[in-house]
Formats: C-alpha cells, structure tokens, sequence
C-alpha cells in the first residue's frame, strides 16, 4: 500500500490502465447523497462503550488506505455502501460491473451473459479488476461472483478487501424486490421471486463461501444488529453498513501496522 497516502478530499483518482472505456473514469458519487439516517453525522465514530474512536475522514489510522474492494454476494450492497464508503473517505467510486458493460459496448451484465455467455463476462471483469488495481484513492464494488476466479484475489490484493456478509433470506427479499431479470444467475427458472432468488443464492453461496472469506475484514450484518440491540437485519441502514466497514478498515490497519512495528 502507499503509505504517503492521506485521507484528504479527492483529487480523483488516475487511470493508469491499458484501456480507457468510454466515459472511464466514470463521474465520481454525487455530493451529500448520503441518507437521511443520523448514522451519517457522527463521522467521530464512537465505540459501543461510547469511548471515542478515530475520526475516518481526519483519523490518522486509516493513512496508508490506498484502495478498497467490497466483494459479496449478489445484492448485499457493495454498490450502495461502496459509494457511501467512497464519498466518505473522499475517494472515487467504480462498479466493475459497470465497468465492463461500458468496456464491452453492451448496456447490462443480463444482456452480456444472453449475447455472449457468463466466461466471456468473467475475462471481461478479470480486466477491469486487473486495470483498477493499478490505481490508488478509490472504492471498487466488485461483481459478486469475482471472488470466484484466483486470478482475481492478486488484482484485489493491491487494496483492502471487504466481505459484506448479509443473511440469504435479506438477499433474497432486496433481490424480489426489484426483480430477477438484471441478474442473470438468478433469473433462470421461473417462479416468484423471493423463492427462485433464495433457491439460487443458497447453491452460490455455498460454493462460495470459502472464498469470501478470503477478504481482509467481514462486515457481518447480523453483527450490527446485535450491536445495535436487536436481530432485524433488514431495518440496517446503508450507512450504518458503512460506518461498519469504516470500523472494520480501521481495525485491520491498525491490526496490520502493529504487526509491522
Ligand atoms: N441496507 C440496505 N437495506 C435495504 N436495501 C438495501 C440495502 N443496501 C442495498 N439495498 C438494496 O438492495 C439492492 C441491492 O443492492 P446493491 O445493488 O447495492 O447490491 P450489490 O451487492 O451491488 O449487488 P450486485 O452484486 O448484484 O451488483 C438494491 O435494490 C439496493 O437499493
Ligand atoms: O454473483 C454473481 O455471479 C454476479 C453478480 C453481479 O454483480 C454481476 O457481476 C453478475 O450478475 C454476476
Ligand atoms: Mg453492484
């Protein structure tokens, strides 16, 4: 990692990849689209006990963060909590997703995996991991089958890697509600919704789990509502997800630098 790196506002982050797609990079997260939550404000984080924890935007523990990768299943919310994570830290936001729709010309990962096929989508995401991994100061919501490929692993290695681990049935219920048909994995039987989405995420995750495990820190959502007192995943906002994620950054830096010293 570079360790001259500071958490100041972003300068935007510099493309140093072979391929430039069009509109890469793309524009950086709006300003103040934060939610309403009051999770927002406090960015002096405090602990559980109430004892005051370091300052993510001023804190000098996360100096040296060079990059983030958020890896999880399909719609446990790398996109949403990466750009929340990414306005926070003053960092630029990118969707490998996005990433290769806009490298190979098509407009959606559903319509990539029909004209093409998923292997062709997966060398397309291997790229874009490969190319992003060359830059500093950004978030990276990754593909959520990325993890499978090793090859992978080495690009997301060069930055922090976050597991976002979200319980299948508040998969399945995020994913119903918006339908099947812009994922392709889980579009392809018929049925409700909830059940065909269930059914499948249950057989991914079981393939591979073992390999969101291979993240640097997991951000558990069971985790935080037992934090917060109860045991309702589903009432969690996204920014509290990311001031988890902040937490747990700051945990393994601080874990990483006492190992160095
Ligand atoms: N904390 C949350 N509570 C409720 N809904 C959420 C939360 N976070 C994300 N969502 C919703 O869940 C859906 C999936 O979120 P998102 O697209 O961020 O997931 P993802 O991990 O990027 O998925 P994919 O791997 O398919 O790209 C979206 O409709 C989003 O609005
Ligand atoms: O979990 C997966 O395999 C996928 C997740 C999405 O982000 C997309 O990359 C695509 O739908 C495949
Ligand atoms: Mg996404």
């Amino acid at each position: 990692m570079d360790a001259g790196l500071g958490l100041r506002p972003r300068p935007g982050a510099a493309w140093t990849g072979r391929r430039k797609p069009q509109g890469f990079p793309p524009a950086t997260v709006p300003a103040a689209r934060l939610d309403q939550n009051p999770a927002r404000r406090p960015l002096v984080l405090r602990s559980d006990a109430g004892s005051r924890s370091t300052d993510p935007i001023r804190g000098a523990s996360l100096k040296g963060l060079c990059c983030h990768k958020s890896a999880g299943m399909m719609g446990s919310g790398k996109t949403t909590v990466g750009k929340i994570i990414a306005e926070v830290l003053g960092y630029s936001f990118f969707d490998s997703d996005k990433l290769v729709e806009q490298s190979v010309g098509i407009p959606s990962v559903a319509e990539i995996f029909q004209v093409h096929s998923e292997a062709f989508f997966r060398d397309n995401e291997s790229e874009v991991l490969r190319d992003l991994s060359s830059m500093h100061r950004l978030i990276v919501a990754t593909g959520g089958g990325a993890v499978i490929r090793p090859i992978n692993w080495s690009y997301m290695r060069k930055g922090l890697t976050i597991w976002l681990d979200v319980p299948l049935d508040a998969l399945a219920r995020r994913i119903a509600a918006v339908g099947t048909a812009s994922r392709p994995l889980l579009h392809q039987e018929s049925g409700d919704p909830y059940a065909k989405a269930y059914a499948k995420l249950t057989a991914l995750f079981e393939q591979r789990m073992d390999s969101y495990a291979n993240a640097d820190a997991r951000v558990s959502l069971e985790n935080i509502a037992l934090k917060q007192g109860h045991n309702d995943v589903n009432v969690l906002t996204p920014s509290a997800i990311a001031i988890e994620a902040l937490l747990k950054m700051e945990s393994f830096l601080t874990e990483k630098a006492m190992v160095r010293n």
